[in-house]
């Protein structure tokens, strides 16, 4: 019998993966944000590369995810302008590529980027330039090619959701491939931002919704069953539908019972992006051994791996997986099943999705070692 192939973090940095859930706004390289910070007069809190993303991560390791937030302040002043949103999309790009991800989806709120004076297309079309660059550079590379795409992020405090949604509705046919609505949760329902939904339900695109990260069971139902959210952000709060067998640790998954809401997630096959180190510091999960995506892949939901803030959590997809590996025993086989899920729930066109998982994904898993 072949030894199964020990799946170290080379390994896990060559195989194809897929990002459905990162924020530009929280992937800056902290070598990065110190220039532009210079450039612009912000100051903050450190001085050195290292020390800075330190910061980042001590200052996100808070338990709230209000205060979780508060960290963007610094990585929002330095993207007011559009050469810098340009270079943050075109590194964005270049770090992805290297993390061996061959499709990503990066979001982040235009409305939080015009104190420079940009208009909102501005906005746009800087990320989109930036994001072009790195994907021609690394076209013409030894390595495999990526493709990012933009979603339009809406603040769920603010009131510009309608006016965003029609943003991303305008640049469908140049990167921009969905709608989102992120911020403080508690206090912030989905349904304040009907109005967008409708739009996009109406314009027939696509759009996902924090749901279920800081806040429980009734953000996930509304996102769904009144907004119509394609996907969930997190909604890791998922498992309080779930109940546990006599255990209560639910290691037979026969010895679970699903509620109502959690069965219907199942049933259609709802994508849940998780982000594992995120919802650690956040609290919305005491540690990467007891976060719910172990139950969840193991009941089969539509589950997908995350990095959300490669920034504030310090990590990165093949980081995300290895911690899923060390905590759950997972194998190249569940790296590959999430990574197929993650490809089929995008929202690029069906074409080139099954395009990604038959020509590069599956054969990039046979190479590795996975018949
Ligand atoms: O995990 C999260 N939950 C809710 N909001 C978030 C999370 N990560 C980032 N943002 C918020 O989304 C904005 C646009 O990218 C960021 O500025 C941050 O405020
Ligand atoms: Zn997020």
């Amino acid at each position: 019998m072949a030894e199964p192939t020990a799946l170290t973090s080379d390994l896990i940095r060559s195989v194809p993966k897929v990002l459905l859930h990162d924020h530009l706004d929280g992937g800056l390289r902290p070598a990065t944000v110190l220039e532009l910070a210079d450039e612009v007069g912000h100051p903050l809190p450190a001085d050195d590369a290292g020390s800075l993303g330190r910061w980042f991560t001590e200052s996100a390791d808070s338990g709230s995810l209000p205060r979780y937030l508060e960290t963007f302040d610094h990585t929002v002043a330095v993207m007011q302008r559009a050469d810098h949103l340009a270079r943050v999309a075109r590194e964005c790009v270049e770090d992805l590529a290297d993390d061996g991800v061959v499709y990503a989806e990066v979001r982040y709120a235009p409305e939080q980027h015009l104190g420079g004076g940009l208009t909102l297309e501005e906005v746009v079309r800087a990320v989109q330039e930036g994001l072009d660059e790195g994907m021609a550079a690394r076209a013409g590379g030894p390595g495999r090619p990526v493709v990012v795409r933009q979603l339009l992020t809406a603040m769920r405090h603010a009131a510009r959701s309608r006016e965003i949604a029609e943003l991303a509705v305008a640049h469908r046919d140049d990167g921009v491939v969905g709608f989102d609505i992120a911020g403080a949760e508690a206090g912030y329902p989905p349904t304040r931002h009907l109005d967008a939904f409708e739009h996009m339900k109406r314009s027939n695109a696509h759009f996902t919704i924090h749901a279920g990260e800081a806040f429980g069971l009734p953000s996930i139902w509304e996102a769904l069953q009144w907004c119509g959210a394609d996907r969930l952000g997190h909604g890791v709060r998922l498992v309080d539908d779930i109940e546990l067998g006599e255990a209560g640790v639910a290691s037979a998954v026969d010895d679970v019972r699903l509620g109502r809401l959690a069965s219907y997630v199942r049933d259609r096959r709802v994508p849940l992006e998780l982000c594992p180190h995120s919802n650690v510091q956040t609290g919305a999960a005491a540690s990467i051994a007891e976060h719910p995506i172990g139950l969840l892949a193991r009941l089969r939901f539509r589950v997908t791996v995350n990095t959300d803030n490669r920034l504030m959590s310090g990590t990165s997809m093949t980081r995300e997986m290895q911690a899923l590996v060390d905590a759950f025993g997972w194998d190249l086989g569940d790296l590959r099943w999430v990574t197929v899920n993650a490809m089929k729930s995008a929202f690029a066109h069906f074409d080139q999705r099954l395009r990604l998982i038959e020509e590069v994904i599956k054969p990039g898993y046979a190479e590795a070692g996975l018949v």
